[in-house]
Order: C-alpha cells, then sequence, then structure tokens
C-alpha cells in the first residue's frame, strides 16, 4: 500500500527526498483553510512549518491521517488537542534549527547595539551620518534570558564569550543548571530590573503571552534593549511602541511579531525597531536537520512505529524500547481481558509496574497507554491508539493511575492492572515470558494463561462433575478444547476454569455454557 504526503509549506529538498523514497508526495504551499479541507482526506500524513494554521477543521477533515510532522520547534500553529483526539501523532524538529536561532538572536543583538540596519539603510541612501549611529558595546553589560532552554542556553554561551554577564529566568529550570554555566537564575521580576539586554526564548503560551507589557516594562533600566526571536505575543507590541517611543527602551529586535507578516503594525514605523520576517530558523543547515527529522519520524510513524519527538505520544527512550515493547504487549492484553471481563462501566483503572519492570519509569506511560487500547478498542468503533488512549479514557469517566514498586514477590517483573465498576474490582496479573506475554492470575486464581486467540472463562463451584459436562457440551458442538487450567482456591469453593478454544463459540452455546450444573457465570473471549 502506497502513502500519500501533503508538504504545505517549503521543506529542504534532503527531507523531500527521503519522503519521496518510501510514498507519494504532494508540495502545495499557501493553500487556504477551504482548500486544505477538501484535499486533507486523501493523506496520511502532513508535514508543515510554520506557514500552515492546521485548525481543528482541517483535522477533522483528516480521515486517513497518522501523523502531522512540523519542520521545526514551535507546535503553536498545530491544534494538537484535535489531533490527540482523533489519534494523530504530532512531532515536532526540536534541535534542528536550535543552532540557527541562536547566531540570529546574536546577529540581532548586536545589529540592535551597533544600528546596522539603519546605517546600511543610511548609506545606501547616499547618506554619511558617522555620529547619528553612535553604538554600544556589549562587554561588560548584562544580558537577561528569559527562557533558558536549547536557544536560551546556546544565546547564554556565546554572550559570555562577547564577555557580558548572563542572568536568566525559568521556572522549569534549576538553578544548579545555570551555576554550573556560571549563569545566575532568579525571578522573572528581578530579572527584568537587573538587564540590560533582555531576550526571550520561551514558548508562546498563557504564562508567557504578554509577559513584557506595560507594567514589566516600567521596572526595566532606562535604555534597556529588547529582543524577540522566539514567539510574537511574548512581548506586549503596542506598550513596546510606547516604550520605544518615549525613550524607556533603547530599541528593539523582533524576528516574530503577534501577527504574521505584521503588514499594519506600528512598530514597522520606529527607526529604533530592528526586524527579520521570522528568519531565526532560515538557515540551509537548520532546514535540512529539521526537513529530514521530520521526514524519518513520518516514515517511522507510517511504517507503524512512534516518532521520536512527538508532543502529544509518550516518548520512549530509544535504548529502552526493546526491554518496554514486551511489556506494552501484556498490558494491551490485559487491557483487553479486562474489557471482556468487566461488568458494566470501568470507573477506576490502576497498572502496578512492580519489580525490575518500574526501573522503566516515565518510558511506562507508553505500556499504560497500550493497557488502556486494549481495554477501549473492545468498546470504540475505532481503535485507539497511544496518542489518544488516555484521552478516551479520561472522556469516558475512568481514573487512571499508574503505581511503581522495587517488590514483584516471587516475581522478577510483574504487572497488575486493577479495574472497579459499580460490582466492585477485579485484578490480572501478567508476566513477560521469553516466549511472549503470560497471564498469571485473575482476582487471585492463579494460572498459567498465554492471552491470545479464543477463550472461555468460567465461575464454578470446583467439585467432581462440573468441569466434565462443559467439555462434552463443547464436543456436541464439535468446538476443540486446546488448553485447559481451574485456578482454585480450595476444593469445593468458587474457581475459575479457563479454556483456550480453537473456534468461535456462539452465544447459544455459551448461554448452555452457563446454565451447566456448578457454573456460575461464563465468558467467551477473544485475545
Ligand atoms: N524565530 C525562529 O525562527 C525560531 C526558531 C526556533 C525556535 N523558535 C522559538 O524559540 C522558542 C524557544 O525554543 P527552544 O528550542 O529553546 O525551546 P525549549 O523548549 O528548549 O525552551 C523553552 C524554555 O522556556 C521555558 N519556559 C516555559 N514557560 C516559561 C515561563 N513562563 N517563563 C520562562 N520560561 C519558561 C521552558 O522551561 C524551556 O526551558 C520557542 O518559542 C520556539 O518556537 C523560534
Ligand atoms: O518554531 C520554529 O521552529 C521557528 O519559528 C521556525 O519556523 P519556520 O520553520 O516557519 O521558519
Amino acid at each position: 500500500m502506497s502513502f500519500k504526503v501533503l508538504v504545505s509549506d517549503p521543506l529542504a529538498e534532503e527531507g523531500i527526498a527521503i519522503l519521496k523514497g518510501f510514498c507519494d508526495v504532494d508540495e502545495k504551499a499557501d493553500l487556504s483553510e477551504d482548500e486544505l479541507v477538501k484535499i486533507i482526506g486523501q493523506y496520511d500524513a502532513l508535514i508543515v512549518r510554520s506557514g500552515t494554521q492546521v485548525t481543528a477543521r482541517i483535522i477533522e477533515a483528516a480521515d486517513n491521517m497518522k501523523y502531522i510532522g512540523r519542520a521545526g520547534v514551535g507546535v503553536d500553529n498545530i491544534d494538537c488537542d484535535a489531533a490527540t483526539k482523533k489519534g494523530i501523532i504530532v512531532s515536532n524538529a526540536p534541535e534542528g534549527n536550535t543552532l540557527a536561532a541562536t547566531e540570529h538572536t546574536v546577529a540581532m543583538m548586536m545589529a540592535l547595539a551597533r544600528n546596522i540596519p539603519q546605517a546600511s539603510a543610511s548609506l545606501k541612501k547616499g547618506e554619511w551620518k558617522r555620529s547619528k549611529f553612535m553604538g554600544n558595546e556589549m562587554n561588560g553589560k548584562t544580558l537577561g534570558v528569559v527562557g533558558f532552554g536549547r536557544i536560551g542556553r546556546e544565546v547564554a554561551k556565546r554572550a559570555q564569550a562577547l564577555q557580558m554577564t548572563v542572568i536568566a529566568y525559568d521556572p522549569f529550570i534549576p538553578a544548579e543548571v545555570g551555576a554550573a554555566m556560571g549563569v545566575e537564575m532568579m525571578s522573572v521580576a528581578e530579572l527584568f530590573t537587573k538587564a540590560d539586554v533582555i531576550t526571550v526564548h520561551t514558548p508562546l503560551i498563557p504564562s508567557t503571552t504578554h509577559m513584557v507589557n506595560k507594567d514589566s516594562i516600567a521596572t526595566m533600566r532606562d535604555g534597556v534593549r529588547i529582543i524577540n526571536c522566539a514567539r510574537g505575543g511574548i512581548i506586549d507590541e503596542a506598550a513596546l511602541y510606547d516604550a520605544v517611543v518615549s525613550g524607556k527602551i533603547a530599541g528593539a529586535a523582533l524576528d516574530v511579531f503577534e501577527e504574521e507578516p505584521p503588514t499594519s503594525s506600528p512598530l514597522l514605523t520606529l527607526d529604533k525597531v530592528i526586524v527579520t520576517p521570522h528568519l531565526g530558523a532560515s538557515t540551509v543547515e537548520a532546514q535540512k536537520n529539521v526537513a529530514i527529522s521530520v521526514a524519518q519520524q513520518c516514515i517511522e510513524v507510517l511504517k507503524g512505529g512512534s516518532a521520536r519527538s512527538a508532543v502529544n505520544a509518550p516518548l520512549i527512550a530509544p535504548e529502552i524500547r526493546p526491554k518496554l515493547e514486551p511489556f506494552a504487549l501484556l498490558t494491551e492484553k490485559m487491557g483487553s481481558l479486562a474489557a471482556q471481563l468487566a461488568d458494566g462501566a470501568i470507573t477506576e483503572v490502576e497498572f502496578a509496574y512492580l519489580g525490575e519492570v518500574s526501573e522503566m519509569k516515565q518510558n511506562l506511560k507508553y505500556a499504560t497507554r497500550m493497557g488502556l487500547k486494549g481495554l477501549l478498542d473492545k468498546a470504540l468503533h475505532e481503535p485507539a491508539n497511544v496518542v489518544n488512549a488516555e484521552f478516551i479514557a479520561q472522556q469516558r469517566g475512568m481514573t487512571v493511575v499508574e503505581k511503581t514498586s522495587a517488590d514483584a514477590g516471587d516475581y522478577k517483573s510483574l504487572v497488575e492492572m486493577s479495574f472497579k465498576t459499580a460490582k466492585g474490582k477485579q485484578t490480572i496479573s501478567g508476566i513477560v515470558t521469553r516466549v511472549g506475554p503470560r497471564i498469571t492470575a485473575i482476582n487471585g486464581y492463579s494460572m498459567d494463561l498465554v492471552p491470545k486467540g479464543n477463550v472461555i472463562i468460567a465461575d464454578h463451584i470446583n467439585r467432581p462433575g462440573v468441569v466434565g459436562p462443559v467439555c462434552v457440551l463443547l464436543g456436541k458442538y464439535n468446538i476443540n478444547i486446546s488448553n485447559m487450567q481451574v485456578g482454585r482456591v480450595d476444593v469445593g469453593s468458587e474457581s475459575l476454569m479457563i479454556l483456550a478454544v480453537d473456534d468461535l463459540v456462539p452465544s447459544n452455546v455459551m448461554q448452555e455454557v452457563a446454565e451447566s450444573n456448578g457454573i456460575i457465570s461464563a465468558k467467551f473471549m477473544q485475545l
């Protein structure tokens, strides 16, 4: 089967070539939302940069879509929630353009300090105004970096090479990370009061929207310079305009804008504001990096795998994957078993990873999602997947709990899945063996069940004359039993009979099994 990929923003040739080696590729730039809605249904994957707004309407119409790739960092032009609901993996290329954006930031800072764009334009007009373009040295000045992620840190290193003092604010980065680089981390309020130059490197999210505003500008040093090569909207453009006009801010360098392109922004009329049209990632090197990254991830997803930089699916460290996959298969089977065992709606599900398996820590989220997929697939028209399983579970009123413990009793590793319905709590235990997953207990009844194929599970009283008639009954209908075991606690007590059968068991036969002497309840399951 041949997959179809739409590339709706300019993508470097190296990425296109990789995609073409695997699938059909259409390159169509500048499509409107309506045009995209019309054609998107035929594509298995979509690759964009920041030019295409991937709206909920487009995603709603993307019935064959498995993957949306962002050849760059910011996914703020993609409705990731809508993609998650539809089970579409969204990934970006987070490292590919870090250095391009870093160097652009440094270039903007130096251009701002030395009035290079203005002086260049003036000279080209035939002027020779040397005193008009007096600048400042960056040597010895304090640079305030807001957002100390990939780009923020690389900018810091280069500023230090210019002999600047670097201070930083990032609520998610420990002070030791800064200290190890000779950067003092502090509150944003303190940073604003101390910096000669402020550069922002955060995503545009509610906590960063307009974090540079009228009030925060008032706390800054007179003559501060401000740089935004991250996202339009982090700086309140109206407040910036007023502060540049008043002289409070000596100059601003902007690569990104609240509205792009910023056709009517009054900031474009100010001499002290220098601008570039969102060029931070526009280097040959960065474009090659991000194009190759998303092309490779796209192919991985279309082949049924996962994307290494997925933003809406659990990430798995590559070295962990071979160890984790068998447990994910186990939890998927446990989920499927739970869905068929449960009487009534499941309100709470818990996955407990015990023993050595618990060491995989945050990677276990993947196994949990696969468990939920197994649980939900039996109930849904469209199969769930690792992207949307947790979302769907929550939407259906299930609380999902994940636990770990180093203690697995007699096992090296054990997984216990418990689930609650109005009728109470049930628990399934399972292990991974060399030859695949095994269910070792259901509700405390020990067994060694291969979770595969057709199975009858029957609650019964463990006394003579109960198991035999069920086997005779199945024989009467020509249903072959390939494996049989009884999980019991004591003779004469309630026990669990597990019959692996080669064929589907029709409901009328299951009715007879359920009514057979000593049987309390019986269910036919497909695992
Ligand atoms: N101009 C361009 O062409 C261009 C190119 C690449 C990246 N970008 C943008 O640059 C930004 C940074 O990219 P990155 O690769 O360094 O991302 P990153 O995820 O590595 O770093 C972002 C940092 O912001 C921090 N942060 C989050 N909320 C914060 C808050 N409220 N206050 C302070 N810090 C906060 C995070 O903890 C993180 O460390 C992104 O917005 C990205 O889209 C722009
Ligand atoms: O988030 C990013 O990676 C940058 O904003 C680059 O955007 P672009 O791919 O549209 O140049």
